[in-house]
């Protein structure tokens, strides 16, 4: 349905962005939403939390966040991963939680036509997800150390907010309304 946006050519009027990182916290929906993205666009979609080497993924298993030194390869590696495509001519939507102002910088170093998608979401409705959620390294205990470290996208970001309590297909219909607008 959206082809036509995804195939304008970037920056051109109505057009969709070309690269898309969708953020929050662990449970917002970045996955479920980001590969229902897109999917609408008939982009690539990059796991994000696919990227992490071992020792981050034990590491959150077991209960500690990341620091922000553990974060830097794994952005590094989210960012190549979108940067590749796109200098192909070709969209992508990832998903990754990009918590903080300076990684979503990081990110958009390697990409600076990234426009990010804010999931926003209420810490009980995040780890109420969480914790129902199956077969996922990330316990529900951590969110709450998400939401701690979050810095929301300031107004000289390029960043959209939407509301994550809504159903996925209403949430990327909004996202693609508003990005088309922007
Ligand atoms: N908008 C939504 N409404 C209801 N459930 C959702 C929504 N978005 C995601 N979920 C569910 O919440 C859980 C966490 O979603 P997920 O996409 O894995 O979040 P994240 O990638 O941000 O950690 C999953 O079980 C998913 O199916
Ligand atoms: O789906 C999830 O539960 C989250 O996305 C989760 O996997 C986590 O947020 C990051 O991958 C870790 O990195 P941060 O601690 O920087 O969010």
């Amino acid at each position: 349905m959206d082809e036509k946006a995804a195939q304008a050519p970037a920056g051109a009027p109505g057009s969709v962005p070309p690269a898309i990182v969708v953020m929050g916290v662990a449970g917002c929906g970045k996955s479920a939403v980001g590969i229902a993205l897109a999917a609408a666009l008939g982009v690539t979609f990059i796991e994000g939390d696919r990227l992490h080497p071992p020792e981050n993924v034990a590491r959150m298993a077991s209960g500690e966040p990341l620091t922000d030194q553990l974060r830097e390869g794994w952005l590094d590696a989210i960012g190549e991963r979108i940067a590749a495509p796109v200098g192909q001519g070709e969209g992508v939507v990832a998903a990754c939680s990009a918590l903080k102002r300076s990684y979503r910088a990081r990110l958009s170093g390697f990409c600076p036509q990234i426009v990010f998608l804010y999931l926003e979401i209420d810490p009980a409705t995040a780890r109420r997800r969480v914790g129902n959620r199956k077969g996922h390294f990330m316990p529900a205990s951590l969110v709450d150390s998400q939401f701690a470290i979050l810095e929301l996208p300031a107004a000289d970001e390029r960043a959209l907010t939407l509301d994550a309590t809504r159903p996925v297909g209403e949430v990327v219909a909004t996202a693609v309304r508003q990005m088309r607008r922007s």
